[in-house]
């Protein structure tokens, strides 16, 4: 069975990656970005996590970790080279209901890491569910080619304007047919458009439509 990728806000949330390996530093990047609360234990770690640290953008324990240093933590990342341990850290979580990764062993895992492109608030998750990795890093480079470039920026112009057509326009259809035409236009310009030229195809809209 495919995994569903749910989309989860974890600002804030107490991110613990054991182990400070290549594959350790990886997942920590990728974490900082959607602005998690990074700990790391790991006895010895790569420089960019002990940097990371010193520029205080993560915590950084110098230690060996025991399953029981999973309490608390909001989701955990197995990233040891020592299977016996990732697999009591796994066992651990899932008698506490914490949410799992282990990156050498799929069946330990309660979820898994996508292949990312991010462009703003824009977020494209390719998983094959652990078939193969290395397909879902190949696609990642195509899928990033198919986005127009100013994509996040028109996205987050859009949020910065939503609410203001709501209040504008009563009629969810016509929201609809004015959200799609400003999406367009957004994302063809690659950002943002002139607050003059929205409120003048607003009014045209809500003149069409009330005949
Ligand atoms: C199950 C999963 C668990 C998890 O880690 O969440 C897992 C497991 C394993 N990966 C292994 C190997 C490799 N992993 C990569 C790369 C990535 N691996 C990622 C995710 C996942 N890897 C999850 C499933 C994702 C899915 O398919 O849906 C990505 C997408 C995200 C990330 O890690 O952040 C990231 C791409 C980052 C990017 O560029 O975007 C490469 C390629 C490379 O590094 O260039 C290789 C070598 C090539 C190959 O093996 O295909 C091995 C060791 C196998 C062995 O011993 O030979 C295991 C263990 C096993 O297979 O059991
Ligand atoms: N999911 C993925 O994308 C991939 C997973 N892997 C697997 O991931 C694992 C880790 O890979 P790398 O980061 O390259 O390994 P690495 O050897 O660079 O790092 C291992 C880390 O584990 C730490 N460690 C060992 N014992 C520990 C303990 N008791 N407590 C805390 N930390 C401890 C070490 O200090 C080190 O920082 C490997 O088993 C490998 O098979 C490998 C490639 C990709």
């Amino acid at each position: 069975m495919a995994y569903f990728p749910f989309y989860m806000d974890v600002e804030g949330m107490v991110c613990l990656i054991v182990g400070g390996g290549k594959v350790a530093s990886r997942k920590v990047f990728t974490m900082l970005e959607y602005g998690a609360a990074v700990r790391v234990i790991a006895p010895e770690a790569e420089e960019e996590i002990a940097a990371l640290a010193e520029m205080g953008r993560i915590s950084y324990e110098a230690r060996a970790c025991a399953p029981e240093d999973v309490d608390g933590a909001d989701f955990v990342i197995a990233a040891t080279s020592d299977e016996g341990l990732n697999r009591a850290i796994s066992r651990r979580c899932k008698s506490l209901r914490i949410p799992v990764n282990v990156v050498d062993v799929q069946e330990e895992c309660s979820f898994i890491f996508p292949a990312l492109v991010k462009d703003g608030d824009i977020v494209v998750g390719i998983s094959t569910g652990g078939a193969s990795p290395a397909i879902a890093r190949m696609l990642k480079d195509r899928v990033r080619a198919a986005i127009p470039e100013g994509a996040g920026a028109a996205a987050g112009w859009m949020k910065e304007n939503r609410e203001m057509v709501k209040a504008l326009v009563d009629s969810q259809p016509v929201r609809e047919e004015i959200f799609y035409r400003l999406a367009e236009l957004a994302m063809s310009a690659g950002g943002g458009l002139e607050d003059g030229t929205v409120k003048r195809m607003i009014e045209r809209k809500l003149e069409e439509s009330h005949g």
